[in-house]
């Protein structure tokens, strides 16, 4: 089993530097590849109003192999439920469908701006955090200047933002910004959906240097830049595959080389347009 490793969140709370999407994980396959997954280390669960499989996580952390405890659970609230009081209520609701009483990390899925309430929604997740409903509070495919906007209207630092992430799109001043205001930065997508990205030839004489999978050398990829991937597999072989990154490291030209395959956002999802109800 692997060990993951943690770093600490900006609230205080060890955070894994590699966790679980559940994206199209769904039915008694998905509880069976989730609790597969915490049995094979993971610890960080990725999961969303959105992604209609919150029943099946909670399952899943019912029957894994580890406390509930050892577990972080992320859920993100959705576009149709922003503003203060439905943001508390959409926590609840999760809360319901996970049968749990404390989600571990909280995002707000996508900022939607044309809507204009994220900040009313940051609002009510402070709320949310200070009642105990949830522990850490964050978002997801934030710019800087909404990231900023959040913290000038409340105080409160986002403890992450989850953004699209993967050499093809590295995310370079992001992740900048990130460090300077103390935002842990987690990656989707981190394997850029199985695309071509794995059969690059970088990718593929990198891996055999390191004698590693090409995905192997993505995720390192990820951990070398700091932030946390969720790669999403169904299947227990990669799982371990992709939770097995933390026995090896890459030199500094070899990660700036990975990052020079930019190209841009894949499947254009820039959230100053990009909406997501
Ligand atoms: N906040 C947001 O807006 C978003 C968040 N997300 C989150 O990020 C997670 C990960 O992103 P996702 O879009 O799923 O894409 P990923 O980049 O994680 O790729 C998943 C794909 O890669 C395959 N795969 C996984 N491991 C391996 C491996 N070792 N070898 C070969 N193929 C592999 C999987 O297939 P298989 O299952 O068969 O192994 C699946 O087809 C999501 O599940 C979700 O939790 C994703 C998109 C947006
Ligand atoms: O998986 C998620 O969390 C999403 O937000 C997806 O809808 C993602 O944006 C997508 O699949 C875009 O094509």
């Amino acid at each position: 089993m692997a060990t993951i490793p943690t770093v600490t969140l900006n609230d205080g709370t060890d955070f894994p530097e590699l966790g679980l999407g559940t994206y199209n994980l769904r039915g008694q396959e998905g509880v069976d590849a989730v609790v597969a997954a915490v049995g094979a280390g993971y610890r960080l669960l990725d999961t969303a109003v959105n992604y209609e499989n919150e029943r099946e996580i909670g399952e899943a952390v019912r029957h894994a192999p580890v406390d509930r405890d050892q577990l972080l659970v992320t859920s993100k609230i959705p576009g149709r439920h922003h503003g203060y009081d439905e943001a508390i209520d959409s926590i609840r609701g999760s809360l319901g469908l996970l049968g749990l009483d404390r989600i571990d990390l909280q995002l707000i899925h996508w900022p939607n701006p044309s809507v204009g309430r994220y900040v009313d929604t940051w609002r009510g997740m402070i709320a949310a955090r200070d009642e105990g409903l949830v522990t850490s509070i964050g978002v997801s495919n934030f710019t800087e200047a909404m990231l900023d906007e959040l913290i000038d209207a409340t105080g409160v630092t986002p403890a992450v933002n989850q953004v699209e992430l993967h050499p093809y799109f590295p995310q370079t001043a992001l992740r900048a910004f990130h460090a300077e205001r103390g935002i842990r930065t987690e990656s989707w997508s981190p394997l850029a959906r199985r695309s071509e990205l794995l059969t690059e030839q970088l990718v593929q004489e990198l891996a055999a240097v390191y004698d590693v999978t090409p995905t192997q050398l993505v995720l390192r990829w990820h951990v070398e830049l700091g932030s946390t991937p969720i790669p999403k597999s169904a299947d227990p072989d990669r799982q371990r595959e992709n939770a097995d990154v933390f026995g090896f490291s890459l030199a500094a030209d070899h990660v700036a080389a990975l990052s020079g395959l930019e190209r841009g956002r894949l499947w254009d999802g820039d959230p100053n347009t990009h909406e997501e109800m």
